[in-house]
């Protein structure tokens, strides 16, 4: 008899909602520290781990940009990429779309062809190698100002065929997405997709102000649509998928308890929720973690299961064709566990 984590791990799943700079495990830190003869607070990958504590999304935001000066060279973003990859198609991950977000590096001088040069290459190397597909979205920080959103639109065009989206992150509360409307404009203007940080620790208003202002294709989190019903009815009726990551959410203490997340509800209001990994090492969870941890929370049926995992198949944003292949593999895959059980 599988267990259920097994099954979950077999899943041919999408990871639509992570960090780059957020999936570095700790020993990979460290050996990137020694590799630039930087030392860190930390001397052990178990000392650095259970410095992951955190009271909020700022405590958080302030390790993770701490974490981010180890990442210097092409070679270091292709290392954290490849990483994370390997590690996601160990987890049963089909597609991945990643984000990552330049400013914290070219504040530092890095150049912008070291990183992308790094990530793509990495990416390029998982599809050979492994055939997981994935895609990168470039994601701005809300707490610095709309015109530095804009020159980093500007210095990403040369890459903006390998780029299938915009997104944005960062300190929450304070920073509304009405901010960056010009931004995100311009951002479509270019042909991008638009994903937004919302109603993480931020109120429904802001996951409106994405929706109808920003017209974004997706939500990322948007826990706090949920106090907002005529919201809610509009996110079900445009089917605009909302990436949840649940672990997050606790470890950032959005939710106290994991028997508390609005997953389910979300679910019974009919919206297209996905489960997502955020920042993998940081809340001790890739995607598989996260959906068994709340199989046993919500006490989630395998068809619930499965429909989370079909969810986040269809909010891939790759080509028709492509998305065809991926659900095929589900259906190929729950085929043969039917099978297995006649
Ligand atoms: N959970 C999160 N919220 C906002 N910005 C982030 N950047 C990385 N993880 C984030
Ligand atoms: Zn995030």
């Amino acid at each position: 008899m599988q267990t259920v984590e097994a099954f979950i791990r077999g899943l041919p799943k999408a990871d639509l909602h992570m960090h780059i700079e957020g999936s570095i495990e700790p020993q990979l830190m460290l050996d990137l520290a020694h590799r630039h003869g930087m030392r860190l607070r930390w001397d052990t990958a178990e000392a650095l781990r259970s410095a992951y504590a955190f009271p909020n999304l700022k405590s958080f935001l302030d390790l993770y940009f701490e974490g981010c000066k180890v990442l210097q060279t092409e070679q270091d973003f292709y290392d954290v990429t490849r990483a994370y990859l390997r590690r996601a198609h160990a987890d049963g991950v089909v597609r991945a779309e990643m984000f990552i977000g330049p400013q914290s590096f070219t504040e530092r001088g890095v150049p912008m062809e070291s990183l992308m040069g790094g990530v793509l290459q990495a990416m390029d190397d998982a599809r050979r190698d492994q055939g997981t597909s994935s895609g990168l979205m470039i994601s701005v920080h809300r707490h610095r100002t709309e015109a530095d959103a804009m020159a980093v639109l500007d210095q990403i065009m040369p890459w903006a065929g390998r780029i299938i989206g915009i997104g944005m992150g960062g300190a929450e509360v304070g920073n509304p997405p009405s901010n960056f409307a010009g931004f995100f404009q311009a951002a479509r203007d270019r042909g991008f997709r638009i994903t937004v940080h919302a109603g993480e620790e931020g109120p429904a208003s802001y996951v409106r102000e994405a929706l109808e202002l920003l017209r974004v294709d997706r939500i990322d989190h948007g826990n706090a649509c949920l106090d907002d019903l005529d919201l809610v009815r509009e996110l079900a009726a445009r089917r605009t998928p909302l990436t949840v990551c649940p672990l997050s959410n606790l470890r950032l203490q959005v939710v106290t308890d994991l028997a508390q997340h609005p997953l389910k509800a979300m679910m019974a209001h009919g919206l297209h929720v996905t489960v997502n990994s955020d920042d993998p090492p940081y809340f001790d969870g890739y995607v598989t973690e996260n959906l068994v941890a709340c199989q046993s929370a919500l006490d989630l049926s395998v068809p619930e299961i499965v429909r989370l995992v079909r969810n986040g198949l269809e909010a891939a944003w790759v080509t028709r064709e492509e998305r065809q292949i991926l659900l095929t593999r589900l259906d190929d895959y729950l085929a043969g566990r039917t099978e297995a059980q006649a």
